[in-house]
C-alpha cells in the first residue's frame, strides 16, 4: 500500500508542479478550426468549445485543483482542533458553551454551509476555499473535543495543572502533541472530501471562475456532451477520484506507520541501588514556618444524577515540614478526594469550601487565582497511583521533567536538563541524557513512578502528595519507591501526604497516620501506636482485617461487616455509629469531633473503647456475630 500510495502521490505532486509549465500554453490555446473534437490521436480526449486540448488542460488543472483543497483543509483544521482542544483547557463553564457551539455547528450538513456559504462570499476560488474551511471546522472541532475529552481528564494533564501551566502551554504543549497524530489523519483523509467539495463547488459555479479552470469546471463543461462523448467528463472525474483515493491511502499509510512506531523499544532496568546525591537543602520556606500546610474543616460537595453528595465533611488536617502522613481508610471515604481539593483539582462541577486553609504559611484565601496557581505549582507536587497515565506518552519524558522549572523558575534548558538527570541519579535510574529522550512508554512501571518523583521533587516541593504511588507495583519496587519518598523528605524537608490502603506500610513508613471514614478524619495517631494503640473502633477494626500470615488457615479473613455510610452526608450521628459495636444512643444522633487523648493522638468518638492488643479482631468478631 506504501509503493501505491507514494506512486499516486508523487504522480500528483509531478503534475502540479509540471503541469502548468508543460501543457498551460497548450492548454490556453483556442483553435477555432477544432471545436469540441472528438478524441483523437492529437487530442486524446479531444477539446473544447473554443478548441483548447481537454487533455492539456486536464494536467494543467492539477495544481489548481489541489491547492485549494489542501489550503481550504489546512485553515478548517486550523479553526476546528482550535476551537475543539480549548475544550480541554478552559473552565467547566465555558467548556460546556464551546461543546454546545461545536454542536451547534455540526447540525448543518457541511456541504450546504459551504454552499450558502460560498455564494454569500461572492462566487470564486478564494471564496470556495474559505467557505470549505467554515463548513468542515466544526468537524474538525468535534473530533479534537473528543479526543481532548481523554486527555483532559489524565493523570499527566492534572500534573501539568498542579504545575501552574499556563492554558496555552497546556494546550501546545500537552493537549496537542498527544492528539496530534490521529488529527493528522483525519486531515490527510479530510483532504481528499475537500477535493471533491472543491470541485463540487466548482461543478455548481460556485467555485472556480472561467478563464480559470479546475477539475470540477472541467466536469461540468465535459457534462454538456457526456451522452455523444463521454470521455471529456468521465476524465477530471477520475482525476478527482484519482487524487481523493491518494489523500486516503495516504491517511491510511501514516496510521500504519504510527501504529508500527508506538511499539514499545525497553530501555534498561533500574539498578537496585540508589546513588548518593548531594545533600539538597530548602532555601526558599520560611524556617518559622513549621506547618506546611493547614486545612481546617474541608467539605466537598459533587452534583450527580441522584443529587448532590457530600463524600468529604469536615476534613481537618496539618503536615509540618519533612513530617510524612499516612491517610487511610476503606475505599471511598474520600482520600482522594482530600487530596484533590488541597491541589485544586476537583472534578467540574465539585465545590470545595474551607474553614481555614494554609499552605506554605500563606493563607490561601488571601492569594488570587493566579497567584494561587503559582503557589501550588511550586510549592506541591502529586504522585499519581497509576504511572502509566502520569506522563504524557507523547512528549519525552526530558521535555516532562524540566517543563516546571523552565515555566516558572525560567531555568535555562541547559540548566533544566542537568537538574533533571541530577534527579534522575537521585532516583537511582541509570541512563541519563538517553532515559530523557525516551517517551513513557519506553519505561518498566517501576521506572516511571520513579520518574514521576523525580519529577515532583524537580521544584523542591513543601508538599508531596502521594496518592497511592505503590498501588500498581509490585513488593520489591514498591520498597524502592518507599526508600525514595524517605529519601525526598529527609533531604529535602518535604511533607509528604501519603495515601494508602496498606495499613502495614502506613505503620511502618509514616510518622503519624490519620484515619479517614465517611468522609471525615475519625483518628490522627503516632504511626507505631497503630497498631496496638488505635481508639477509634473503626480504626481498630482496620487494623485487624489486615491479614496475618501467621494466623489459622482455616479461619475466615476478618472484614468489617456493613457498607459506607449515606454518600449525601445527610444522616446524623457519627458515621461509623450502624457498623460500631460501642455504640451508644447518641451516637445516632450526634456527631463526635476529633478531640484529644494524648501526646498527638486525637480521635473521633463519644466514648474511644480502652486500648487493648487483641482489640480490634475481638470487635470485629463480635461485630459479625
Ligand atoms: N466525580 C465524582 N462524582 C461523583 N462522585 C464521586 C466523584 N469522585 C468521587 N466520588 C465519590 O466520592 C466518594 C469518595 O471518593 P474518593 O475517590 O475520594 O474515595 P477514596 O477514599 O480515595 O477511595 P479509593 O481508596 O477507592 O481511591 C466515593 O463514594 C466516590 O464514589
Amino acid at each position: 500500500m506504501g509503493v501505491i500510495t507514494l506512486v499516486m502521490l508523487g504522480s500528483l505532486v509531478v503534475l502540479a508542479v509540471a503541469g502548468a509549465v508543460l501543457w498551460g500554453q497548450q492548454a490556453g490555446r483556442a483553435d477555432p478550426s477544432a471545436v469540441l473534437r472528438a478524441p483523437t490521436t492529437g487530442h486524446p480526449l479531444g477539446t473544447d468549445r473554443l478548441g483548447r486540448d481537454l487533455l492539456a488542460r486536464l494536467l494543467a488543472a492539477t495544481w489548481p485543483s489541489l491547492l485549494p483543497a489542501v489550503a481550504a483543509t489546512l485553515l478548517g483544521a486550523a479553526a476546528g482542533i482550535t476551537l475543539g482542544a480549548l475544550t480541554a483547557v478552559v473552565d467547566g463553564r465555558a467548556a460546556r458553551l464551546l461543546g454546545a457551539l461545536i454542536t451547534l455547528l455540526l447540525a448543518f450538513p457541511a456541504l450546504l454551509v459551504a454552499m450558502f456559504l460560498a455564494a454569500l462570499f461572492g462566487a470564486g476560488t478564494g471564496g470556495a476555499v474559505c467557505a470549505l474551511a467554515v463548513a468542515c471546522a466544526p468537524g474538525f472541532a468535534r473530533i479534537t473535543q473528543t479526543l481532548a475529552a481523554q486527555v483532559a481528564g489524565t493523570d499527566f494533564m492534572a500534573a501539568a495543572r498542579v504545575l501552574g501551566l499556563r492554558r496555552h502551554r497546556l494546550l501546545l504543549r500537552h493537549v496537542l502533541p498527544h492528539i496530534a497524530e490521529p488529527l493528522m489523519l483525519n486531515t490527510t483523509v479530510a483532504a481528499g472530501s475537500s477535493l471533491v467539495a472543491l470541485s463540487g463547488l466548482s461543478f455548481l459555479g460556485l467555485g472556480t471562475q472561467p478563464p480559470s479552470y479546475d477539475w470540477g469546471l472541467l466536469l461540468s463543461q465535459g457534462l454538456d456532451r457526456v451522452y455523444t462523448e463521454p470521455l471529456p467528463a468521465v476524465a477530471p472525474g477520475i482525476a478527482i477520484v484519482y487524487a481523493a483515493v491518494a489523500f486516503q491511502l495516504l491517511g491510511e499509510m501514516l496510521a500504519g506507520a504510527a501504529a508500527r512506531q508506538a511499539r514499545p523499544h525497553p530501555v534498561d532496568e533500574p539498578v537496585a541501588h540508589p546513588e548518593p546525591v548531594a545533600h539538597l537543602v530548602r532555601t526558599d520556606r520560611p524556617a518559622s514556618v513549621d506547618h506546611v500546610l493547614e486545612v481546617a474543616d474541608l467539605r466537598v460537595a459533587l452534583p450527580t444524577a441522584d443529587g448532590v453528595v457530600r463524600p468529604v465533611r469536615g476534613v481537618t488536617l496539618a503536615l509540618r515540614r519533612g513530617e510524612m502522613v499516612g491517610l487511610v481508610g476503606e475505599s471511598g471515604s474520600g482520600k482522594s478526594l482530600t487530596a484533590l481539593a488541597i491541589a485544586d483539582l476537583l472534578p467540574d462541577g465539585a465545590r470545595a469550601t474551607w474553614g481555614r486553609h494554609r499552605f506554605l504559611g500563606t493563607d490561601t484565601e488571601s492569594l488570587s487565582g493566579k497567584e494561587r496557581r503559582r503557589q501550588l505549582a511550586t510549592g506541591m507536587a502529586m504522585v499519581f497511583q497509576n504511572p502509566a497515565s502520569a506522563f504524557n506518552p507523547s512528549l519525552r519524558i526530558g521535555t516532562q521533567l524540566t517543563e516546571a522549572v523552565r515555566a516558572h523558575r525560567g531555568t535555562p534548558r541547559a540548566e533544566a536538563v542537568e537538574q533533571a538527570l541530577a534527579q534522575l541519579r537521585r532516583v537511582a535510574l541509570p541512563g541519563g541524557r538517553r532515559l530523557l529522550r525516551s517517551r513513557p512508554f519506553q519505561l518498566s512501571g517501576g521506572q516511571r513512578q520513579r520518574v514521576a518523583i523525580a519529577s515532583a521533587s524537580m521544584m523542591r516541593p513543601g508538599l508531596i502528595i502521594a496518592d497511592e504511588p505503590t498501588t500498581a507495583l509490585d513488593v520489591t519496587v514498591q520498597r524502592q519507591i518507599m526508600d525514595l519518598l524517605r529519601r525526598i523528605r529527609r533531604d529535602d524537608g518535604t511533607a509528604i501526604l501519603f495515601i494508602s490502603h496498606d495499613i502495614a506500610l502506613v505503620a511502618d513508613a509514616c510518622d503519624r497516620v490519620l484515619v479517614m471514614y465517611g468522609g471525615t478524619i475519625v483518628e490522627s495517631l503516632p504511626a507505631p501506636e497503630l497498631a496496638a494503640g488505635a481508639r477509634h473502633p473503626y480504626t481498630r477494626m482496620l487494623v485487624a482485617s489486615v491479614p496475618d500470615l501467621a494466623a489459622e488457615r482455616d479461619h475466615p479473613l476478618h472484614s468489617i461487616e456493613g457498607g459506607p455510610p449515606d454518600p449525601s452526608g445527610a444522616a446524623p450521628g457519627c458515621p461509623f455509629h450502624d457498623r460500631c459495636p460501642h455504640r451508644l444512643d447518641r451516637c445516632a444522633v450526634e456527631s463526635p469531633v476529633l478531640s484529644p487523648l494524648g501526646p498527638g493522638h486525637e480521635v473521633a468518638c463519644w466514648q474511644p473503647p480502652a486500648a487493648a492488643p487483641s482489640h480490634g479482631r475481638r470487635e470485629n468478631e463480635e461485630a459479625q456475630k
